[in-house]
């Protein structure tokens, strides 16, 4: 169940530096941390990664309240004793629902870490993206995992 506190911390995090950047900082405001790598710029997006289906709110709705009740159902199903998994889907929970209430709240999303990555300018993005790439990513790497111990115990 602690895999919910994991959840909880993005959201507050997310909710938190989001907060900051729209009470400091005015749309399209660009503040250089290191010079042609990392800025923290004011962006919104009403639409999901590179701006896709922007405007399309209820589709998001939906979507993401069926990836929350799946993400919950696996972490109460499958994650007990199961730190990279519960992790994962902790990180995805509170990436998901992060940017769900911006959805509902704000009607965008607001966007504020801005990469630019071999001078190639990497979409805005914010705490809860973050935190759903790094959670498919641990997810990634249980099933890459989870996939050998069963070839091993299949050998052996
Ligand atoms: C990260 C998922 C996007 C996030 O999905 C969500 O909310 C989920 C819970 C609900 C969506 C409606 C459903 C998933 C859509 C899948 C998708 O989109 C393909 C993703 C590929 C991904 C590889 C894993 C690339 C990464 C890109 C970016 C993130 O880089 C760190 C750029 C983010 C910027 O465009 C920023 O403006 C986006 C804005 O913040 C709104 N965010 C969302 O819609």
């Amino acid at each position: 169940m602690g895999y919910f506190i994991i959840a909880l911390f993005v959201i507050a995090l997310d909710q938190f530096t989001k907060w900051l950047i729209v009470k400091n900082l005015e749309l399209g405001d660009s503040i250089e941390v290191i010079p042609n790598f990392f800025y923290i710029t004011s962006h919104r997006n009403t639409g999901a990664a590179w701006g896709i289906l922007a405007g399309q709110m209820w589709f998001f709705y939906i979507i993401t309240i069926l990836v929350v009740i799946g993400l919950a159902y696996y972490i109460i199903k499958h994650a007990k004793n199961n730190l990279l998994l519960g992790v994962s889907l902790g990180l995805m929970l509170g990436g998901a629902i992060g940017n769900f209430i911006d959805r509902v709240w704000r009607k965008e999303v607001v966007d504020f870490i801005h990469v630019y990555i071999f001078n190639y300018s990497f979409p805005v993005f914010n705490i809860a993206d973050s935190a759903l790439c790094i959670g498919v990513g641990l997810l990634i790497i249980y099933m890459i995992l989870e996939e050998k111990a069963e070839k091993e115990k299949k050998n052996a």
